[in-house]
């Protein structure tokens, strides 16, 4: 019998025979699978073709797409339809805040980046994945909390834009490449943020989180002061977080400061989703040789010690540093570099990880009133 001749199956029997394709699909952004998720939102077969609509918790596109290629030809032969209508939409779940915070107005889920020591990528990795889950599917925006070195404006090219206030009281964020940002940068010079510290730099963050007027946001990513000292300790406890990154390289000196950094989110019961190891092999622009200079292993072995797990393994490369200090983020000029491939894969475990290790809450409850 070829396909063309099999009868046509009641709602009932496709959904069924759909469903049995779906739920066969195995993936890292999946502890169970589709249909326990309820993501499986409409199936019709209309004029031989077969439509598939799923509703996803978090961001998914990647591996929608990944779904797809490897259950299209199953679900053709098994159907006797001739093409699939595949819709993916997104409904992202609010999850459970630190301490059963209420949120900032807008704002689903916030996701701290943070590294023990300076300089080793944290803003970097801040600013790529923040677009990579907009990539990926959602609505995001990021906050430059780095007091000490607010870069995030730099990498975003607005450098020299100024937030305006619609009522006097509050910020409305600047927007680039489709991210809501505000950063201590548009509003001090470098040499004032220097001289904050402690209550003071604490306190400005937190009115930059309240009181910026954010758009409808699935994720704020919170790129956090580097280090483990009061400021961040603080941040830590009074930002309504839902999990933390530790960014690190894979140097000792580094991973003995990301240790801090895991052991500070423990004590404030920070859940932490996983470690990011930012400049793991340096690849030569000239000949693409990959050589891990700072050494290999740590990282993996440090998310082992403290029951976390590796989220990602970026390269050093020259491009990346180019595209930030141009304000044209890798994610945006090179989206179909194996690069930003990279980044899309951390900000789908992070969209993962989030919604598997947290509660859902429901999407009515109280934001904390601005
Ligand atoms: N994987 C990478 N490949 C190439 N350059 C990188 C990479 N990661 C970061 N850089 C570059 O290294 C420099 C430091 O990065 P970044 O500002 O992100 O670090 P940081 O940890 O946020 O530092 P700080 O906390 O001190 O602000 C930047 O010039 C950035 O472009």
């Amino acid at each position: 019998m070829t396909s063309q001749s099999r009868e046509p199956h009641t709602p009932e029997a496709l959904r069924a025979v759909v469903v049995g394709v779906l739920n066969s699909f195995e993936h890292p952004t999946l502890k169970r699978n589709l249909t326990a998720i309820k993501a499986l939102h409409h199936v019709a077969q209309l004029d031989g073709k077969l439509h598939i609509e799923l509703v996803m918790p978090f961001a998914w596109t990647s591996a929608f797409e990944e779904l797809k290629a490897q259950t299209s030809s199953e679900l053709l032969r098994l159907t006797g339809t001739r093409a699939i209508d595949w819709r993916l939409n997104h409904d992202i779940a609010t999850l459970k805040r630190v301490k059963g915070q209420s949120g900032v107005k807008g704002v689903k889920n916030i996701v701290a980046v943070s590294s023990g020591k300076g300089g080793v990528g944290k803003s970097s990795t801040a600013v790529n994945m923040a677009l990579a889950l907009a990539a990926e599917g959602a609505r995001v925006g990021i906050l430059d909390a780095d007091i000490y070195g607010p870069s995030v404006p730099t990498m975003l090219g607005t450098e020299n834009e100024r937030p305006t206030s619609p009522d006097g009281t509050h910020m409305a964020p600047i927007m680039a490449h489709g991210l809501a940002t505000n950063s201590i940068g548009y509003l001090v010079t470098d040499d004032n943020a220097m001289v904050w510290r402690g209550p003071m730099a604490s306190k400005a963050l937190m009115q930059l989180l309240n009181e910026t007027l954010w758009p409808e946001l699935d994720y704020l990513v919170l790129d956090m002061p580097p280090g483990t000292g009061d400021i961040q300790l603080t941040l830590a406890q009074n930002v309504p977080v839902t999990g933390a990154l530790v960014v690190t390289t894979p140097q000792d000196i580094a991973l003995i400061d990301a240790r801090k950094g895991l052991v500070m989110f423990e004590k404030v019961n920070v859940p932490v989703l996983g470690i990011v190891e930012n400049m793991s092999i340096h690849i030569c622009s000239n000949c693409g040789f990959h050589e891990p200079i700072f050494g290999t292993g740590g990282a993996e072995k440090l998310a082992e010690d403290y029951g976390t797990r590796l989220l990602a393994q970026l390269p050093l490369h020259i491009n990346l540093r180019e595209d930030l200090d141009d304000g044209e983020p890798t994610v945006i000029r090179r989206p179909e570099s194996e690069f930003t491939a990279l980044y899309r894969q951390l900000a789908g475990r992070v969209a993962a990880q989030l919604y598997w290790q947290g509660d859902v809450i429901p999407d009515d409850i109280a934001f904390r009133a601005i």
